[in-house]
């Protein structure tokens, strides 16, 4: 029971004295109240900050986004000196994907991938225990226990929390906070504010990964991994403008497998795809990070190369043909067989890009097309790059 001033007041005070033991009874009294205003005051301010925070990452609308307001915003508005998430890639999909979707892993040292749930540093139950689903871990900094969730710990850290981050009791990730002051996480502190905002955090990041899976799918071609024609059609329009800005070539390859059909024929059509993945593997070999790969249905791909004069272009085509011809394709140690490819090439060279960008990319789409066209009129396992002149052959063994 809280004890009233007066109660406390000693029995034979003179008045004098109990008036003074008042007046600081009341100050004291003062104080504390001041002290909780301020408290209460700081929470509704941190609550504040969380909540736009919430809003912010509900709002995020893909991985790189999500995660660089998980990065930037929680630090300041929770005071911490360090955050990091590490996520559970079992095989690598995630990566591959963002790493398929221009995600630049550099830009976000604190997100950590690893492929079993024993590797995030969490205390686990056993296995096939029927345990709870786990619950955040705060206590003293390790530096050996906790390696994984801190690969670049700030000097000074003391204290830290690893929160698992949880969909339907699976665990898909772990929030690790840290802090230099060592009594900011320990084992008796109450968790819920922090299982309140890792659950959205899980949450959201289970939305923008199967977005950006879905949107993953609805790019590439799902044979041989490559784009589909849909994302070439997009980055087209893109690339024509950002050419255009930045007053660089960017050149487009349409390339063929020559008889394909007879391929099938040879190998069946399982066989079949089995080529069709060799050889968009060799392209892939021939092209930089920046170039992109696109299968537009059968046996015919393109590339669109970015920053690529007419004459480099043709110099990588002539690369791509001879990697194709040069050694069979071996489907398996009794079925071997050549391929080869004809490619036509055109270049949009700075101020060729003018004008409305869709009518701009299927002139110069029908221009490629069109020198693939000779190529196979004049013998296939070629590369055309210049109209009705047979000196940009770079190579004729027809
Ligand atoms: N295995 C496999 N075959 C495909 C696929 N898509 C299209 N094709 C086959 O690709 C062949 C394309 O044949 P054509 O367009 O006649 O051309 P080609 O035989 O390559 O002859 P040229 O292009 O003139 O050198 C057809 O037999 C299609 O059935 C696919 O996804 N897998």
């Amino acid at each position: 029971m809280t004890q009233t001033a007066s109660s406390k007041l000693r029995p034979n005070s003179t008045p004098a004295a109990a008036a003074e033991e008042l007046v600081a009874e009341n100050q004291a009294l003062r104080a504390r109240m001041t002290y909780l205003l301020e408290q209460a005051e700081r929470n509704h301010s941190i609550m504040t900050r969380h909540q736009a925070f919430d809003l912010e990452i509900v709002g995020a609308a893909n991985f790189p986004e999500l995660i660089g307001i998980i990065f930037r915003v929680l630090p300041v508005i929770s005071e911490l000196d360090s955050v990091t998430l590490t996520l559970l890639d079992e095989d690598a999909d995630i990566r591959e994907v963002m790493l398929k979707l221009d995600v630049v892993f550099e830009d976000f040292p604190g997100l950590i991938f690893v492929e079993e749930v024993e590797a995030m540093g969490l205390e686990l139950a056993p296995r096939n225990a029927q345990a709870a689903a786990p619950r955040p871990q705060l206590g003293m900094y390790d530096a050996r226990r906790h390696a994984t969730a801190f690969p670049h710990p700030p000097a000074g850290l003391q204290s830290v929390a690893l929160v698992p981050l949880l969909r339907n009791k699976r665990i898909i990730g772990s929030l690790n906070l840290g802090s230099c002051d060592p009594t900011r996480f320990t084992p008796s502190l109450g968790t819920d504010f922090i299982e309140h905002m890792a659950s959205i955090i899980a949450i959201c990041l289970e939305n923008v990964i199967s977005n950006e899976m879905l949107k993953y799918i609805g790019l590439t071609d799902s044979l041989t991994g490559v784009y589909n024609r849909r994302y070439i059609d997009r980055r087209l329009l893109e690339e024509i403008a950002r050419a255009r800005r930045q007053q660089y070539p960017i050149s487009f390859m349409y390339i063929d497998i020559d008889h394909f059909k007879r391929v099938n024929d040879t190998v069946g059509h399982g066989g079949g795809d089995d080529v069709l993945r060799e050889v968009s593997r060799r392209i892939k070999n021939e092209l930089r990070s920046s170039d992109a790969l696109a299968r537009f249905g059968g046996e015919e791909f393109v590339v669109l190369l970015i920053d690529a004069d007419l004459d480099s272009a043709a110099f990588v085509a002539e690369r791509i043909r001879a990697s194709v011809a040069g050694s069979m394709i071996v489907l398996s140690q009794e079925l071997q067989l050549s391929v080869t490819v004809s490619i036509g090439v055109a270049c949009l060279a700075p101020g060729e890009a003018e004008g409305d960008p869709a009518v701009v990319a299927r002139t110069w789409v029908a221009q490629a097309d069109a020198r693939l066209y000779v190529a196979k009129e004049n013998g296939r396992n070629r590369v055309i790059s210049r109209d009705a002149d047979s000196a940009a052959e770079l190579r004729n063994v027809g």
